[in-house]
């Protein structure tokens, strides 16, 4: 059998205009592991309702973040792809769960190589319903349709392995001078709180409480608020940082149910208010800058934070394709091609 490789991210827009923004959002919204209702109801609610008016909204967003190689969270991607090539003797292709190129595209790309046995790397350090999940589906869906000589593997969330808190410490480190900050907020992507009980696979561990995802169990291999809170807990252990200066918020909710909170919107504005003037900000949800991390906190979180009376904010880089990160994953890729060479030896 012939490996290779598929790194997945969320995907863009083709362009900033209100009309691909309106095909990109139907298509992302109406997943039902995004917009998790009945089909009439996610219909009315994304077609109906969300279609009509957030594209022109998003649109403007997305304007203020484009670059002229396009969406920064393709071209970043596709940096790392490039990066993580040239580290590893397999084919790596890129693929995006909504817009191009698509999971499709990708899998056909690794096609034409004479690849059969494919990683699947989906570029989220946490689990959740809405990324990990969707693409896993999607991808089995697609093999059983077009690639049914295809097998495949998958690299489960990375949020606690040890090279990936490490290079994540060492971005914070690298941005914010001796740690000179007053408060570091973690910021991950919300999800609706529902998200999490419907990934338990206790069905009864996941209170939202405050205490079950301290509490060990067996649903924390698929909860996003766990994971999400144990990058944080690793992160602050590897950079030594003291109790009371660091913080986790979910940000980018949408709609009237609840999310996971505390919002990072409301935590920027509280510690402003309670006089932070130094304050650093870490998106570790995401591993490459997109719309979430350039507009949302960089722009809208640093309005919010000099309102309320804050000076410094600082926003720390994704890992992007930075040379340490683009090692890891490829180091990840050659121990999955060594063990596959072994058990096909075997
Ligand atoms: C409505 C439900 C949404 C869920 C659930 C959700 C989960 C989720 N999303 C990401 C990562 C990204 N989301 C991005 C944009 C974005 N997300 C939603 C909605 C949900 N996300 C919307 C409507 C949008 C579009 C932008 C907007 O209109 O505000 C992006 C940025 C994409 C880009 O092109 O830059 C990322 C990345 C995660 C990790 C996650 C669950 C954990
Ligand atoms: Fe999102
Ligand atoms: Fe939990």
């Amino acid at each position: 059998m012939k490996k290779g490789v598929l790194l997945v991210n969320l995907g863009s827009p083709k362009s900033t205009d209100p009309k691909d923004v309106k095909e990109y959002l139907g298509e992302f919204l109406m997943d039902e592991r995004v917009i998790d209702v009945p089909l009439w109801a996610r219909t009315l609610l994304v077609k109906g309702i969300i279609l009509n008016t957030r594209p022109k909204k998003s649109a403007e967003a997305y304007s203020k973040i484009w670059w002229d190689e396009g969406s920064p969270l393709i071209v970043l991607s596709e940096r790392l792809q490039v990066k993580v090539s040239e580290k590893v003797d397999v084919p790596v292709a890129l693929a995006m769960r909504y817009g191009t190129p698509s999971l499709k595209e990708g899998l056909e790309e690794l096609n034409a190589k004479g690849v059969d046995e494919v990683l699947i790397l989906p570029l989220y350090p946490q689990f959740a319903m809405a990324t990990t999940e969707t693409i896993l589906v999607l991808a089995e869906e697609l093999r059983k349709a077009h690639f049914p000589h295809m097998r495949f593997s998958d690299i489960p969330a990375f949020y606690n392995k040890p090279e990936y808190i490490e290079v994540l410490s060492k971005s914070i480190h690298e941005k914010i001078e001796n740690l000179d900050y007053e408060m570091l907020v973690f910021s991950y992507h919300g999800v609706p709180e529902r998200h999490i009980r419907k990934s338990d696979v206790t069905k009864s561990h996941c209170n939202i409480d405050g205490s079950c995802c301290q509490t060990p169990s067996q649903a924390h291999q698929f909860c996003y608020r766990h994971q999400c809170y144990e990058t944080t807990r690793q992160v602050a252990e590897k950079l030594n940082l003291k109790e009371g200066t660091y913080f986790t918020s979910f940000q980018s909710r949408l709609g009237f149910d609840p999310w996971l909170q505390p919002y990072t919107d409301r935590t920027i504005e509280r510690f402003g208010k309670e006089g932070i003037k130094k304050m650093a900000i870490v998106t570790p949800a995401f591993v490459s800058d997109c719309l979430e991390t350039l507009e949302e906190i960089a722009m809208e979180g640093e309005e919010i934070f000099h309102e309320m009376g804050g000076k410094e904010f600082t926003t720390i880089p994704c890992l992007n394709d930075r040379d340490d990160w683009a090692h890891v994953v490829a180091t990840w890729i050659n121990d999955w091609a060594l063990v596959e060479a072994s058990k096909t030896i075997a």
